[in-house]
């Protein structure tokens, strides 16, 4: 019968290492009564490795190490861990005791300093033993042993050696346990315990310059940005604001994974049980911990209702050398509701969606966040602000100074598309030299205003939209127009019910040919107006750092009503921010496609009243001349 496979923790993986190499004697096995050697395996995998007699651990990737036999916890070795850096220092006993023989032992769990190195010079030929094990050091494994390699050069008769052996979290049970492996290298010869480096130590230059390399302040760590919250709550609006800002002061690059393009990709297929939600925040706390052990800086922001599910995200981020801070966006169910930008709380109530975080699924609230916002009443601006400052005090990330070449708001160019880049202008089809307005620079007044309408497949309402907003801005210098689609086919005509429906005069149908969205379009444009909140969603899953430029038309219109007659151009662009309402469903133009001339015409009705107010906000012409 064939033994289950099983990959134990890393410091189950430790504990093989030194167990298949005679490290541990008197300890020769897992789970010996009284011993902190445990193998623990889960309920499954142990019922199936009692029936088989044994299970087989495997690494990381799958190899197979060791049979372990049930009961008793007996070690055959099947391969030796091969790979990981300066593998070569990795010696049994019994390979240091040939190789290296009567050399005082120096156990060795920190860079040793220069008071500890003065203390060994007189000490005769030693071999200093780094304890690299898993949750041992404080620096990393190969920090460790390349300051321990830093010191031996500076003896005069000094090897350096490695042993992984882990902690178990207790100091009095770790030290007993590394006193004894100490003893076991050092055979018939002495072990040397070097007393704590304590406050006062200095290290050499060398030894320092690893120290430093290996633990990165705060702010350049790697960090997990985690907001969590119900539906609603204003999770991806602030991370989307969040992130503009961090990409605005240029310092840092991130990875975005919000709750709703996750699942579209990574968690594609998960349903909302209990099991699937923690599959897929452990999903995204993984892919997450692996950008912080990179220092990079990752910004999450799904439902995660279970505490236990975020405290393991911690851990994963926490193991990878990463800080994790979590915010809570704490608005309340009540007003979440009151929003129910998808509808979905409404849904949820007449018990069409089962297991709805807030109604008929729990949400349990963290006890451990680093800041708690509630959106209420609050503008975006307002409740990031709470964010920004929290993330400044815990020394992470300082978002608080705007970037040097900040201009007055409303005459700062829009949008986070680098501006020296060569833009193709979608509308003439030209390829215009690369602009010379550099980032953040102000953008001329004289510069024409370009606008970019954006449906699903370009050939009805975002064609009928760039057609008809020309026409309504007549020879308005300060204006120009291009649509394109987020899907469909590229050069399809116009689609003929929505021609029909064009107003007399209005030109360009018949040359007219659809287009796919492109990023060099969405660079080109001032300001993307789409007719549903699906395409502007489309676009920030891509390009979250757009957020500012993107636009449903219906919510555009609500937010220049708010501002008022008299601001136009560039002017209303640098106002929007603050006005911006939700893009919500009732705002959206609906697709005409295949509906019948009676659509076409209901879609041309809306978006004439759209466009009107939306030509005479944007254009500047009244004010240029
Ligand atoms: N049953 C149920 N419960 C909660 N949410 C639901 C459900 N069904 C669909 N949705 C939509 O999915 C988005 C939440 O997905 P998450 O991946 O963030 O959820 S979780 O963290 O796995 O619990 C959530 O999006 P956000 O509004 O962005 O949070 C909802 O739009
Ligand atoms: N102060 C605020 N902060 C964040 N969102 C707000 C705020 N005030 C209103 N809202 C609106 O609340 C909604 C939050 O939606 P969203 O960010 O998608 O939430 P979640 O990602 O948590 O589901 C958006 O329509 C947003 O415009």
């Amino acid at each position: 019968m064939s033994y289950p496979q099983y990959c134990p923790s890393p410091r189950e993986l430790d504990d093989l290492e030194l167990l298949t190499t005679g490290t541990l004697v008197p300890i020769v096995a897992f789970n010996e009564p009284g011993s902190p050697v445990t193998l623990s395996l889960p309920g499954d995998v142990q019922a199936a490795a009692e029936s088989a007699g044994g299970v087989e651990l495997v690494d990381p990737e799958g190899l197979p190490l060791a049979r372990v036999s049930l009961p008793g916890g007996a070690v055959e070795p099947l391969t030796h861990a091969q790979y990981g850096p300066f593998r070569r220092y990795y010696l049994s006993p019994e390979q240091v005791r040939e190789q290296h023989p009567d050399r005082k032992v120096v156990p060795v769990v920190d860079a040793l300093s220069e008071q500890q190195l003065e203390r060994l010079s007189g000490a005769g030929p030693v071999l200093l033993l780094a304890f690299v094990g898993t949750g041992t050091p404080d620096l990393t494994p190969t920090a460790l042993i390349r300051a321990t390699l830093a010191v031996a050069a500076r003896l005069e008769d000094a090897y350096v050696a490695a042993v992984p052996l882990a902690s178990r979290g207790d100091a009095t049970v770790d030290h007993a346990l590394g006193a004894q492996v100490a003893r076991t290298y050092a055979g018939d010869a002495d072990v040397l315990a070097l007393p704590d480096a304590g406050d006062d130590a200095t290290y050499a230059p060398d030894v320092a310059a690893i120290i430093e390399a290996d633990q990165p302040g705060p702010e350049e760590q790697g960090l997990v940005l985690f907001f969590t919250g119900l539906s609603g709550s204003g999770k991806s609006t602030l991370a989307q604001a969040l992130m503009d800002r961090v990409l605005e002061q240029g310092i840092r690059t991130i990875t975005s994974l919000d709750g709703d393009v996750v699942r579209r990709n990574l968690s594609a297929g998960l349903t909302f049980s209990k099991q699937d939600r923690e599959t897929n925040i452990r999903r995204i706390g993984w892919v997450a911990a692996e950008i912080s052990r990179h220092r990079g800086l990752a910004v999450v922001s799904p439902i995660a209702p279970f505490d236990e599910t975020r405290q393991q995200v911690r851990a994963m981020v926490d193991e990878a050398g990463g800080a994790f801070f979590l915010v809570h966006v704490a608005t309340p169910l009540e007003e979440c509701e009151r929003r129910d930008r998808k509808g979905l709380y409404a849904k949820a109530r007449r018990g069409e969606i089962p297991e709805f975080t807030g109604i008929s699924s729990p949400y349990e609230e963290p006890q451990d966040a680093d800041v708690r916002v509630d959106t209420t009443g609050r503008t975006i601006d307002d409740a990031l602000q709470d964010v920004i400052d929290a993330l400044a005090e815990a020394g992470y990330l300082d978002l608080r100074t705007p970037p040097a070449a900040e201009q007055p708001p409303s005459l700062v160019e829009q949008g986070g598309a680098p501006a020296t880049t060569a833009r193709r202008n979608p509308v003439s089809d030209e390829a215009s030299a690369p602009t010379e307005v550099e980032e953040g620079a102000l953008a001329p007044a004289s510069k024409p205003l370009k606008v970019l309408f954006v449906c699903t497949a370009n050939i009805c309402r975002s064609p009928y939209m760039e057609l008809t907003a020309r026409h309504l801005a007549g020879n308005d210098p300060t204006l120009e127009f291009a649509s394109a689609g987020t899907h469909g086919f590229t050069d399809e005509p116009m689609n003929q019910p929505m021609v029909e429906v064009l107003h007399p005069g209005t030109t360009g149908h018949d040359d007219f040919r659809s287009r796919r969205l492109t990023t060099a379009e969405l660079e080109w444009a001032d300001i993307v107006l789409t007719a549903e909140a699906s395409h502007r969603q489309f676009i920030l899953d891509d390009n979250p750092a757009l957020f500012r430029k993107v636009f449903t038309l219906g919510q555009f219109i609500e937010a220049v009503a708010d501002i008022g007659a008299g601001v136009h151009g560039r002017e209303l662009l640098g106002q929007l921010q603050q006005r911006r309402g939700p893009a919500t469903a009732d705002l959206d133009v609906a697709d005409p496609y295949r509906r019948g001339d009676k659509a076409a015409r209901t879609a041309a009705d809306h978006i004439d009243r759209l466009l009107r107010a939306a030509v005479a906000a944007l254009s500047s012409a009244g004010k240029a001349t």
